[in-house]
């Protein structure tokens, strides 16, 4: 029997409903929840997400600014955009797109970003905060995989959990998020010899690698769970994933699609965390 498809589209639908009765509410208080995005440089593909996060913001009644500055703004100007935004009252959560330009320092960036405003839990201190099991905002991608499990009804307590990629901002955070939902988690990545030996083991298997056909059907324990957090193009220029999608729907049990799955999720993860940012202040 094919595997469930875990449709990404109406589980974001679902919540930014939500999102959007929270909003309204303090919109209604003179507290309307304000998102900034900026992106700085030409990336063809920074252009369309950082354009899909704007138009989520007003889909969901925020109030939201997109700026935008050529590839070679200096770091000193960009901190002190940030440190403008830090400052307006109108404004409670700040992304910065990645990847910046090469003369900026990313780490610098996010650091200056107010801790209250971090809205994509990129921060040192939200790290922390993540690691330790106190309260902050989770990193939208991780967080939002969670959603996307949880929806599966599936209690991960037990279960053997397999991430593939360790990355700050998916791979490491998504270890941590699966842990405290108390799965036995393992961390593969591009030194693990032999990936198959521990997804095949897996009740859940997260894939974040950035290269398609990593996890192939011969990979899978029948009933397992997937979720592809990849987006790669085909050989024709298709959106793909790490999965190789039509082998695996045959194993697993339930599986996302790019795209509709992680995407839109990342997207309403961050909407979840201005929300709350604009809540708590
Ligand atoms: N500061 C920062 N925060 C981020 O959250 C961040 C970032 N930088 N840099 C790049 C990555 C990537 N990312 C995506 C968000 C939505 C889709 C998305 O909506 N994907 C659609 C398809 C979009 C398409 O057609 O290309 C889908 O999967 O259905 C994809 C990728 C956020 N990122
Ligand atoms: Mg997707």
């Amino acid at each position: 029997m094919p595997a469930q498809l875990i449709d990404g589209i109406a589980l974001s639908q679902k919540l930014r409903g939500e999102i959007a009765a929270r909003a309204a509410a303090l919109t209604a208080k003179g507290k309307q929840p304000g998102l900034a995005v900026i992106l700085v440089g030409e990336d063809p593909a920074s252009q369309v997400y950082v354009r899909n996060k704007v138009k989520a913001c007003g889909d969901v009644g925020f109030h939201s600014v997109l700026e935008k500055y050529e590839a070679d703004l200096s770091e000193a100007a960009l901190l002190a955009r940030i440190a403008k935004l830090n400052a307006d009252p109108a404004i409670h959560g700040i992304l910065v797109q990645m990847p910046l330009p090469k003369h900026i320092n990313p780490h610098k960036v996010i650091e200056a970003i107010s801790t209250t405003k971090d809205v994509d839990g990129y921060s040192v201190l939200s790290a922390g905060e993540l690691m330790t099991g106190l309260e902050g905002f989770r990193p939208c991608t991780p967080y939002g995989c969670m959603k996307l499990i949880e929806s599966t009804g599936v209690d991960l307590r037990g279960k053997h959990a397999v991430v593939i990629g360790r990355s700050n901002t998916v791979g490491k955070p998504m270890g941590l998020l699966l842990l405290q939902a108390n799965a036995t988690v393992t961390i593969c990545h591009s030194a693990t010899p032999d990936l198959g030996v521990h997804t095949r083991q897996a009740d859940v298997v997260v894939a974040a690698v950035g290269r398609r056909n990593t996890l192939t059907a011969d990979m899978v324990k029948p009933g397992a769970i997937v979720i592809d957090v990849g987006m790669n193009r085909d050989d024709a220029g298709k959106l793909c994933g790490d999965v190789d999608f039509a082998g695996v729907k045959e194993v697993a049990s339930h599986i996302t699609p790019v795209p509709g799955g992680v995407g839109p999720m990342t997207i309403t993860m961050l909407l979840m965390n201005t929300v709350e940012a604009a809540e708590r202040l």
